[in-house]
């Protein structure tokens, strides 16, 4: 017994030596990676210039930073800031990203570095995903989740300084940000105190009652009250921006240059130009996974059918190669591939494994991605370009700019030396454009009025844009937004309509579906088709199979059309129907919250065709005699896209979702409506001649 005693005692003892080992090790760990960081955080060329930045910044109401890739602005500058005071009193640093992706990995990188859990000091916002507590004091947003918040506190009052980030890229939300900051800068610059005025216009408005229940407008009003406004800091960020323009437009700001970067990146460009970019991706992903050594790839593509495409044809190549160098596996990211899937292109390769990322620009500026040594860059990129004439949108491919391509690039060499692989000769890279025709130039502009009225803005065309966009494309969005019943003929926004569009995180037309769905009793059914069409298609036809995949989608086809077909559940491609029920989910949770009843039509979906005709009229096409249709509003002559399952059918009279610009002019997402109705529901535009 007592050696048994003896034995249990030095059992107990060996186990409390173990469990001391533990503890110290755990206490030890992230310790270590504590002076990781440490490390890390000094060894990039940003540290060498913190005191200078911040002297900048307190002697500079704006400041433009400009720095290459890698150098830790985005990482960085926020937690200098923090240091330096600027979250004393409660203040928010906030620091805008034109992606969510962007958005997020950023926050929790900065987060790890700090020491704390993500969502507490410091948190991130995109979206329908809130991330951030009380004690949030630097917070990663989107840069259009920064102007929705602008709709609830015209002076973004918590916030001490705002930094927008990656401004070369000129999103449209980034030029109408930049525009509002500037206002909000110069009003908070002259001590305006009295916040309550705000909130009371926005009462007045409908707008801030309907969003809060009464305890929290109470307590926004509380907040408010007596607090005088502090100076808001405006930084403007990026590697590869023209400081100029942002300068000027900020009144000669000042501009700071960071120089250095961590590691080089070696640029590679072909002798000869590529016919297929294509091919010779595949085969520069196997040339680099055969000849170089260990390290992941990042390809840049133009959308998700190219990715697709790409990632099927390694899969059946990699037989062929010897049983050690298959291990190569693909990941794939682009905007809507549901987050947890995109995140999967962080984690990292399993021992052995070569990883290959196959991304759309999503992945082209500020992400880090672990792992990533190798940068494979075609040098094209899918834009949507809006031809005020007509007001289609076509999606098109073109070359990128100088400046996406040092982006690229720049996603190598941030965790040791990288190479850049450009699919074209450098004689190209010369002419290619230094920066990107910024999207506010070539865009429909109907979200954007819809959000400067909605933030009090009435003067669109006077609105201090930092480049003016087309006023012919100013004019012919307003005329949407008027017949959709969004503005007054006054050109103010409408009440409730244009009031519910604008709170509404989707494309005007969406939005009015959304609300006449609620009066027609069929949201249920409504919420369901805007959701799949916010996604890619959900049908899955590889070209290969192209007549199998058409079989298969005939079994559930609705002959009055694809947006019912849409309501029929048999979901093909799982990528794009998780991402549109998460949508549906966040639809429906924002329809619910404005007070919309969801209700079904039950088995009856005329009111839901009734309701598609009465929010797409717009999009109204009528059979001719030769079978092809002619869109009445623009004129245009245009076809059903072989993929509609009315592809045969032919309807007489049909409204549409999209417009596709190929060789032909192909509308998809078609639904079977009767002419009369246009009349009868949209008759300021179809009115019937007596
Ligand atoms: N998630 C991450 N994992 C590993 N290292 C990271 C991560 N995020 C950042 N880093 C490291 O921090 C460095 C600085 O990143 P940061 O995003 O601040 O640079 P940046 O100057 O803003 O670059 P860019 O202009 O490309 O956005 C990177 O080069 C990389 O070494």
């Amino acid at each position: 017994m007592p050696s048994m005693a003896s034995s249990n005692s030095a059992q107990r003892q060996s186990n409390h030596n173990t469990d001391v080992n533990q503890l110290k090790k755990l206490k030890a760990e992230p310790f270590a990676r504590r002076q990781n960081f440490e490390q890390h955080r000094k060894s990039l060329p940003i540290a060498a210039v913190e005191k200078v930045l911040l002297e900048e910044v307190r002697n500079n109401d704006t400041l433009i930073v400009v720095g290459e890739t890698g150098s830790g602005k985005t990482t960085q500058l926020p937690q200098y800031l923090n240091n330096g005071g600027y979250c004393r009193d409660g203040g928010i640093i906030g620091i805008t990203q034109p992606r969510r992706v962007a958005a997020v990995t950023v926050a929790k990188r900065v987060a790890e570095e700090c020491g704390v859990a993500l969502g507490q000091q410091v948190g991130y916002a995109i979206r329908f995903e809130d991330v951030t507590s009380r004690s949030t004091r630097i917070k990663y947003m989107t840069d259009g989740l920064l102007l929705r918040e602008a709709l609830l506190d015209s002076y973004l009052s918590k916030y001490s300084v705002i930094i927008v980030d990656e401004a070369h890229e000129r999103t449209v939300h980034t030029d109408v940000l930049l525009g509002l900051l500037k206002t909000v800068q110069k009003t908070r610059s002259q001590g305006v105190s009295d916040a309550v005025n705000i909130d009371h216009r926005e009462a007045k408005n409908g707008m801030l009652l309907e969003k809060h229940n009464g305890s929290e407008v109470a307590s926004i009003l509380k907040q408010c009250q007596g607090k005088k406004l502090s100076p808001l800091k405006i930084i403007i960020m990026s590697a590869s921006l023209d400081a100029r323009v942002f300068s000027e437009y900020f009144g000669g700001a000042r501009a700071v240059h960071v120089q250095g970067r961590q590691y080089p990146v070696d640029i590679l460009y072909t002798r000869q130009p590529e016919t297929d970019y294509i091919d010779a991706t595949l085969i520069t992903i196997f040339q680099i996974h055969m000849e170089e050594g260990p390290g992941d790839i990042l390809v840049f593509l133009t959308g998700q059918e190219e990715i697709e495409s790409v990632e099927r044809l390694v899969h059946e190549r990699l037989p062929q190669l010897s049983e050690s160098k298959r291990k190569l596996l693909t990941f794939p990211i682009f905007s809507s591939l549901p987050s947890e899937k995109q995140m999967k292109v962080f984690m990292p390769a399993p021992v052995g494994f070569r990883k290959v990322i196959l991304a759309t620009n999503i992945a082209e500026t500020s992400v880090t991605i672990p792992g990533i040594k190798y940068v494979i860059d075609p040098g094209m990129v899918k834009v949507r370009t809006y031809e005020a004439s007509t007001g289609i949108e076509p999606l098109i491919i073109i070359k990128t700019s100088k400046a996406q391509a040092l982006q690229r690039s720049g996603r190598a060499g941030r965790e040791g030396p990288g190479k850049c692989y450009r699919l074209y000769p450098e004689s190209e890279f010369d002419k290619l454009k230094d920066s990107t025709t910024p999207e506010i130039k070539r865009c429909n502009l109907s979200n954007v009025i819809l959000h400067l009225k909605a933030l009090g803005i009435d003067d669109i065309i006077g609105f201090d844009f930092i480049e003016q966009p087309d006023r012919i494309a100013i004019i012919k969005s307003m005329e949407l937004l008027f017949l959709l019943g969004a503005l007054t003929e006054e050109s103010k926004l409408s009440d409730p309509v244009g009031q519910k569009m604008a709170r509404l995180p989707l494309d005007p037309i969406y939005s009015k579906a959304l609300i006449i769905a609620s009066q027609f009793n069929c949201l249920e059914e409504m919420l369901i088709v805007v959701a799949m069409l916010s996604v890619e298609s959900i049908f899955y036809a590889p070209r290969e199979k192209l007549e199998e995949s058409r079989i298969a989608l005939k079994s559930f086809a609705s002959p009055q059309g694809d947006h019912l077909t849409l309501l029929n559940e048999n979901f093909i491609n799982s990528r794009s129907v998780k991402h549109a029920r998460d949508i549906h989910s966040q639809i429906r949770r924002n329809a619910e919250q404005m007070g919309f009843h969801v209700t079904s039509c039950g088995d009856d979906l005329l009111p839901l065709r009734r309701c598609l005709a009465a929010s797409f009229f717009l999009n109204a096409a009528l059979k001719q005699p030769d079978g092809t249709y002619r869109a009445l509003s623009s004129g245009l002559t245009v076809q059903i896209h072989p993929s509609s399952v009315l592809f045969r059918m032919k309807p007489d009279c049909i409204i549409f979702d999209e417009l596709v610009r190929t060789n032909h002019n192909y509308i998809r997402n078609i639904s079977r409506i009767d002419y009369l109705w246009l009349a009868e529901l949209a008759p300021q535009c179809y009115a019937l001649q007596e």
